[in-house]
């Protein structure tokens, strides 16, 4: 057996990993950015790992979601701003309305590393090296942006700090009342045009709060009414990134991935014997996996063995994307293993990623219905199996896109081209997404 180090990885197959030209530099960035503070703290982790084990056992419901890759032309204020606004916003519905408390993770502060399909790709005709996110190479359509370039890796680790640090202040400062969130919700209903499903759910609220005002429940005499806690996490695709953020942790001697709270493997990289499994082993951070369509029983079970190996609840999360029309026949057969086998595990659903979509038009997309019918079933599944639906993971913004299709406003195919800014795949926008979290809250309550 070898032995696990934070470069253990190095000696194995890898796959999604951009080729530099300038080894010499890469060595230089990877040294500097070991030398910086780490981005998170691992006992902020313990606690993200706690609460995704009480998630495991019935006892709380994950949403994790945020942009497919996170852009340097798109950080500012504003878009970090609203992106903790809609998921503060989806939690507090879920949380009311399914009855269970609810755990934020972000796909932010660090998701800026994206596996392709394809190692080329054509752009207005021109056939160019695929862009593989903000972290390694430019999303300008020009063969030397295309080049990936080692300094972007320090570019984005301070990305990360500077949208981390807003973040916190947010939870923390004020902008996570409840009161405000509410008013954020009663605004979005009144002008939304399947408002007559959404009122009744926002009035309850609204009259909640209300009450607990009256009993002396206040923002100045309770603070959990004015702050919460959202966690970060992305896909930990460019190991050598990962490996320059892992840490020792002083107070209990072990290793935490400390560029962010939760970190994932991708459909595209969880090959059992490749570098990402054997770096994840070591990191003792809640962690995740994507589960695609092609998954079956036993292999899932030995990713379990070498990702899970004490069984310990909150550890794994099993994120499904398998497409609408392929769970119903491909997701029961895995969650009967795993509940067969004892093993405790998060199932959380993505519903984006089976159901990506060329428009007419020749844009990237995905459909409102598909989205939603992805997440039903999810819950239909688990409902017939007795286990726990324990969450969703959306690629979404607060920013109001046109990206994915339907939705109470109807967008279109010809809708698509208004405002499609993604630099990957598409989102859904704003009202999109809470719609979706309002329109799940009755599976969720039927679960519990
Ligand atoms: O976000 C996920 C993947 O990076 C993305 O779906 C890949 O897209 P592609 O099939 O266009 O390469
Ligand atoms: C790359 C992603 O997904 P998957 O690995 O499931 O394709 C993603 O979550 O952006
Ligand atoms: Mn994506």
């Amino acid at each position: 057996m070898t032995i696990w180090t934070p470069d253990s990885w190095r000696k194995l197959p890898i796959k999604q990993q951009p080729t530099y030209k300038n080894k010499e530099l890469l060595t230089s960035v990877e040294e500097q950015i070991h030398s910086f503070p780490p981005l998170v703290f691992a006992e902020e982790t313990r606690e993200l790992y706690r609460q995704l084990g009480e998630v495991s056992q019935g006892r709380g419901f994950l949403l994790q979601g945020g942009d497919c890759a996170e852009s340097f032309a798109d950080f500012n204020a504003a878009n970090i701003r609203d992106t903790f606004k809609v998921m503060l916003q989806m939690a507090v519905v879920l949380t009311f309305g399914g009855k269970v408390p609810v755990t934020k993770i972000a796909r932010v502060a660090g998701q800026y590393a994206k596996p392709r399909s394809a190692d080329f790709e054509e752009v207005d005709g021109v056939k160019l090296p695929s862009y593989r996110g903000d972290i390694v190479n430019s999303f300008e359509p020009n063969e030397a942006a295309r080049e990936p370039d080692p300094e972007r890796l320090i570019t984005a680790y301070h990305h990360s700090a500077s949208t981390l640090n807003l973040l916190r202040a947010f939870a923390q400062g004020g902008l996570a009342d409840l009161h405000q969130v509410n008013r954020w919700n009663m605004s979005f209903v009144e002008s939304n045009p399947n408002r007559d499903r959404y009122q009744a759910l926002a009035d309850q609220l609204k009259e909640t709060l209300d009450f607990m005002e009256v009993i002396g429940l206040t923002s100045e005499t309770t603070p959990m009414i004015k702050e919460t806690q959202l966690f970060t996490s992305h896909e930990a695709l460019l190991l050598n990134y990962e490996q320059a953020l892992t840490r020792k942790d002083h107070l209990t001697d072990k290793w935490y991935d400390c560029s962010a709270h939760m970190v994932w493997i991708g459909e595209r990289t969880r090959q059992l014997d490749h570098a990402h499994i054997e770096f994840f082993k070591g990191i003792n951070n809640p962690i995740g996996v994507k589960v695609g369509p092609g998954m079956d029983p036993d292999e899932l079970i030995q990713l379990i063995d070498a990702l899970n190996p004490n069984n310990v609840p909150g550890r794994l999360t099993l994120i499904t994307r398998m497409g609408a029309d392929v769970l119903a026949d491909k997701l029961p057969a895995l969650v009967k293993r795993v509940k067969q086998e004892g093993r405790h595990v998060v199932w959380s659903s993505d519903p984006m990623h089976g159901n990506t979509i060329k428009a007419s038009n020749g844009y990237k997309t995905r459909n409102f219905d598909s989205v939603l019918r992805e997440i039903q079933q999810f819950f239909a599944v688990h409902k017939s199996e007795g286990t726990w639906a324990g969450g969703v993971h959306f690629e979404m913004t607060g920013q109001h896109v046109t990206e994915c299709t339907g939705g109470a406003y109807g967008l279109s195919e010809e809708d698509l081209s208004r405002r499609y800014k993604t630099q990957c795949d598409p989102r859904l926008n704003a009202d999109q997404v809470l719609e979706l979290a309002f329109l799940i809250t009755d599976a969720l309550k039927d679960a519990r």
